[in-house]
């Protein structure tokens, strides 16, 4: 008799769901903060979902030029939405959030508003957010040029002051100083916040922002002196395409001396500069309040692409009967768990930590209100370390879960391909990653060297303070391993760099030791964190328990994979590890049940998750097999083409066969 194989499939997300030991329910308000955060989150992917104008299942097959189209519908779309439902700041940007297509909104709201936030004075932000609020003007973020991204102070574009006309003279003084890069600059933004060396009085005062219109407001051609447009195709389709990366060049632009943001630094009528007295480095506020939000977005993206392959691990089937009984669930493979769950539990510490991270960068801009600089250090090495490993780590995830998906995570239609490529640009936009750690690196180095003097390191660097006893203890697998591996990494490269004859020399021939030191520490702050979470008190059946195993394994899985570190540093014995591994194995099997019910409380619609693969329902058969039709190449049953090239070809061969 013949098996309906396809409504098997979806009985067995059923019983997973059935066998879960936790509620589900409320696993969701822990992973959204609150119930309030669940009902708008749900409200807001559901409006999206229910909007045919926001469909994204064909984005892969438009051309360039249809898919920017496409973004500039929605985008206007989305904002009609906002406006006539009168939504909150908080339901506005979820909205934008579920319509899940990267354009210039993103860069507007993202970049240009916060900039005017951070760096314009009180005037400015009178003058120019009414503006932007309402897209009477549309913004980007000009920092990055075609010579230089990631070295801001090697930035090449002019603003020079003219005390004649009470202007800047914005320009471009090398092809190797155009704007290169800034999202929603090529096509769509009326204004830039343009990064520029200011010169008065003939001498060089270094980095600034300015306020620039790059397109009319009448017609939306360039202004005089100005040259933009798209930098061209990016990495996948669809993906990241449709945003409008833009270059731009200047040619002695004019605008007025009241267009330069001046809350950090000012320039007078006479050209006089003057610096106020905050830190030169809030300049960089706007870099710091993205990569806090990139921490947040890593969970998000990484718990997409684990929730489709967890789903389609559960309905996929290989091997184990050899007389034609049911095969095997992959899901159930010990290799197949030992892949998956560890990424499942790095989007539980990643949401957790990216919330902690948002509370820090809350803390630090309220004491930056009253005047209070002391926790400018530790929010800049905490933003960057983040970004750079949950962003890294994320992108890895991504691909792994294509693989642990098979053959179908190739298809389009999983979403992984997509997800991947529009998340993979996350390790170098807002500072590449290597560059951003080697950041925390030099952090770390200066608290090293405090450390005879005295001075107590404090927020998330406190634990170096205890170096006596980190440095000789013999640990017990729990966070004080983690701490004991972060503090030797950073002493031992401390004690090689101070062997070389100069600290510059030394920073550089250590740099490749100091990235994994940073890592490390940055690594003790995640499992810290996911640690304090789970002291919590965390209501609902069995919740706390899972978030405990997935913590666990958290923690067991980054010392299984760094275990050389651990060992080197004499911070575990190779017992240790080896009874740490022989845990983890016991957690996956605990973590096993649970699994699909664990990604059900990501709360993630059908169309926010956009894959056949990771289908609410498991009805993934059925659903491949439909998604294949719609392909435009099944379009004509002979492909175009036949007639130029198969035909000739095939009829060749048969009078080639008749000889
Ligand atoms: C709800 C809304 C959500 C919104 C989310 C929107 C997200 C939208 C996503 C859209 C997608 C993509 C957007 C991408 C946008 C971009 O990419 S914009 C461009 C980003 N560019 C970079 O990140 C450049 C990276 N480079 C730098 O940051 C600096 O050049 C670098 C820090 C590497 C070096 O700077 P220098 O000035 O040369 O400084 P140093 O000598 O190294 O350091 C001097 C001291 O300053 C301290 N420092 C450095 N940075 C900061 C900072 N950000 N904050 C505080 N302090 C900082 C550093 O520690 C030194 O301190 P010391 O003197 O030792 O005490
Ligand atoms: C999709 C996307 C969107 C973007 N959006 C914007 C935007 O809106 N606005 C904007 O201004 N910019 C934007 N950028 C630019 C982005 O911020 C830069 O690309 C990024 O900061 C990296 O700089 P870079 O390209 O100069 O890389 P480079 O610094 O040239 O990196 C090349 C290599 O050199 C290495 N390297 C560089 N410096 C060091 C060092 N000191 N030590 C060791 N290794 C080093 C890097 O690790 C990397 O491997 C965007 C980029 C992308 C890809």
């Amino acid at each position: 008799m013949a098996v309906d194989h396809a409504a098997a499939e979806v009985d067995h997300l059923a019983a997973e769901r059935a066998a879960a030991r936790f509620d589900v329910e409320a696993m969701k308000i822990a992973w959204a903060g609150s119930r309030h955060a669940v009902d708008v989150a749900d409200r807001m992917a559901r409006l999206v979902a229910s909007d045919p104008v926001f469909r994204k299942d064909n984005r892969t097959m438009l051309s360039r030029k249809d898919l920017f189209k496409d973004t500039l519908r929605k985008a206007a779309h989305a904002w009609k939405r906002i406006v006539e439902l009168r939504l909150t700041e908080e339901e506005a940007s979820l909205l934008r959030q579920y319509v899940d297509q990267p354009g210039y909104v993103d860069l507007h709201w993202g970049m240009f508003v916060p900039a005017i936030k951070g760096q314009g004075t009180e005037e400015q932000q009178k003058k120019w957010l009414p503006l932007a609020y309402k897209f009477q003007i549309i913004g980007c973020y000009a920092q990055t040029e075609l010579g230089h991204g990631s070295n801001v102070q090697g930035l090449e574009t002019t603003a020079t002051f003219d005390p004649m006309t009470d202007e800047f003279v914005i320009h471009s003084p090398t092809l190797t100083s155009s704007k290169w890069w800034p999202g929603g600059l090529g096509k769509a933004s009326t204004h830039a916040v343009v990064y520029a060396r200011l010169i008065t009085e003939g001498k060089d005062y270094g980095i600034h922002g300015f306020i620039v219109q790059l397109r009319s407001l009448e017609d939306h051609s360039p202004l005089p002196g100005v040259t933009l447009g798209d930098i061209g195709g990016k990495f996948g389709s669809g993906a990241y395409n449709s945003m409008d990366n833009g270059v731009l060049r200047f040619d002695h632009v004019r605008i007025p001396r009241d267009q330069m943001l001046m809350r950090l630094s000012q320039v007078t009528r006479e050209g006089k500069y003057v610096q106020s007295d905050v830190p030169k480095q809030l300049l960089y506020g706007t870099m710091v309040y993205v990569r806090q939000s990139i921490v947040a977005d890593a969970s998000k993206a990484l718990s997409r692409a684990v929730c489709i392959a967890v789903r389609y691990s559960a309905i996929r089937k290989q091997f184990g009967s050899q007389d034609g009984g049911p095969e095997t669930q992959v899901l159930n493979y010990r290799t197949q768990q030992s892949r998956l769950f560890p990424l499942l539990a790095s989007a539980y510490a990643f949401r957790f930590v990216g919330d902690w991270l948002n509370w820090l960068y809350t803390d630090v801009t309220q004491k930056l209100e009253v005047k209070d600089y002391s926790t400018l250090q530790e929010a800049h090495a905490c933003t960057a370390g983040l970004k750079a490993v949950t962003t890294s780590a994320t992108a890895d995830a991504i691909e792994e879960c294509r693989k642990l998906c098979g053959g179908h995570g190739y298809l389009n239609s999983s979403g992984l391909p997509e997800l991947f490529a529009v998340y993979v640009p996350a390790c170098t936009y807002e500072g590449d990653n290597v560059v951003l750690l080697l950041q925390v690196a030099r952090i770390l180095m200066k608290t090293v060297s405090q450390l005879t003097s005295g001075k107590q390191p404090v927020g998330t660097m406190a634990y170096m303070g205890k170096v006596q006893h980190l440095m000789q203890s013999k640990c017990a697998v729990k966070t004080e391993a983690f701490e004991a591996r972060a503090l030797r990494m950073a002493v031992n490269c401390a004690q090689n760099i101070g062997q070389a004859s100069n600290q510059e020399e030394g920073f550089y021939e250590r740099s490749p030791d100091l990235l994994e030191a940073a890592v490390a520490h940055i690594q003790l702050i995640i499992v810290t964190k996911f640690i304090e979470k789970v002291h919590q008190d965390i209501p609902g059946h069995g919740v706390k328990e899972q978030l405990q195993n997935l913590c666990n394994v958290y923690a067991l899985y980054t010392l299984h994979k760094h275990l050389g570190d651990f060992l080197a540093t004499g911070s575990l014995t190779p017992k240790q590890g080896a009874l740490a591994n022989e845990q983890l194995g016991k957690l996956y099997a605990q973590v096993r049940p649970n699994a699909v019910a664990l990604v059900d409380a990501f709360n993630y619609t059908d169309h926010y998750l956009g894959s056949v693969l990771g289908r609410y329902d498991g009805n993934v058969y059925p659903a491949l097999y439909e998604e294949a039709w719609k392909d435009p190449l099944n379009e004509t049953v002979v492909p175009e083409g036949y007639h130029e090239y198969l035909r000739p070809l095939l009829k060749q061969q048969l009078k080639l066969s008749r000889l």
